[in-house]
């Protein structure tokens, strides 16, 4: 699990106000991607050549404009898209998917380019990350993807509940809940992708998570057998709605959206 991007939870990063340039290049040098693993084949099936494009604008732009550290070039298709991907196998079809801080994508773009059957929102806040967004989204042309710029906390009640609300190192589960799921529909899901803190994390704040509407964290652990380790995802459902510093509002009903998950990954309640 990649949780070691280059920014922690909340950074900006230097600069991060300042757009980058309007468009990619039309001709982007990618000798240090290197082939895309046979794991990358079993993820994006036939959609494989759309996925080592945007690996490539990772490896090139995502690295000039600061987005992705250059050490991880040559562990992109390992450490971010086939990580990320795996996790696709948790979202059932046809799902409303909102990213919270995808950064240059992470995992927002890379489900989009899995899964043609997912409407994507992207939630970032930063102006140099949602440029880039932007203009992947035109180059790979994903119509499946929506940019939206703002904290997650803002855009609350501007976008329809989703599905699924993902997130890949943004913050801490508490706080993450906070402003993941208010995002979701209730009976929707948060996923948290984590490494080996999840147990600790779940323990920690499952007070604050079910203050939250949440219900119990569940861990599972996506692409077993295709790499090693798999992806630690947790999974809190929204049980109810809650209005921040209000009581709970709604709760979710027998045919929630929670009753549709794919839910192939190995699971355990933490
Ligand atoms: C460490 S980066 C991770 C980016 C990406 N998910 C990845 O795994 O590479 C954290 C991201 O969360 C974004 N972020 C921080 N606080 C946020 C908030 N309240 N709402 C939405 N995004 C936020 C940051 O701008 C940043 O892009």
């Amino acid at each position: 699990m990649v949780t070691d991007t280059r920014y922690g939870a909340g950074d900006s990063g230097p600069g991060d106000e300042t757009p980058g340039p309007s468009s990619f290049p039309a001709d982007s040098d990618s000798t240090s991607l290197g082939e895309p693993p046979a794991s990358a084949g079993v993820v994006f099936g036939e959609r494989l050549a759309l996925a080592g494009r945007y690996a490539q604008l990772l490896a090139t732009e995502g690295v000039v404009r600061g987005l992705i550290g250059p050490r991880e070039t040559p562990r992109l298709w390992e450490r971010h898209l086939v990580n990320c991907g795996v996790m696709a196998e948790m979202i059932p079809t046809g799902a409303t998917v909102v990213d919270v801080g995808s950064g240059a994508g992470l995992p927002g773009l890379v489900l989009a380019v899995a899964r043609p059957d997912l409407a994507i929102t992207l939630v970032e806040p930063l102006a140099r990350r949602t440029s880039f967004l932007d203009e992947a989204v035109v180059v790979l042309g994903l119509d499946n993807v929506t940019v939206v710029r703002g904290r997650a906390e803002e855009v609350v009640g501007q976008l329809p509940g989703a599905d699924v609300v993902t997130a890949r190192a943004v913050a801490a589960l508490d706080k993450l809940a906070g402003w993941c799921l208010p995002l979701a529909a209730v009976g929707g899901r948060l996923l948290a992708m984590k490494g080996s803190t999840a147990v600790d994390e779940i323990v920690e704040h499952a007070a604050t998570v079910q203050g939250l509407g949440g219900g119990p964290a569940v861990i599972h652990l996506c692409g077993e057998g295709l790499i090693d380790p798999p992806t630690t995802i947790v999974e809190i459902a929204k049980e109810r709605h809650v209005v921040p510093g209000r009581r709970s509002v709604a709760s979710a009903s027998g045919s929630s959206a929670s009753g549709r998950r794919g839910g192939r990954g190995r699971s355990r309640r933490g």
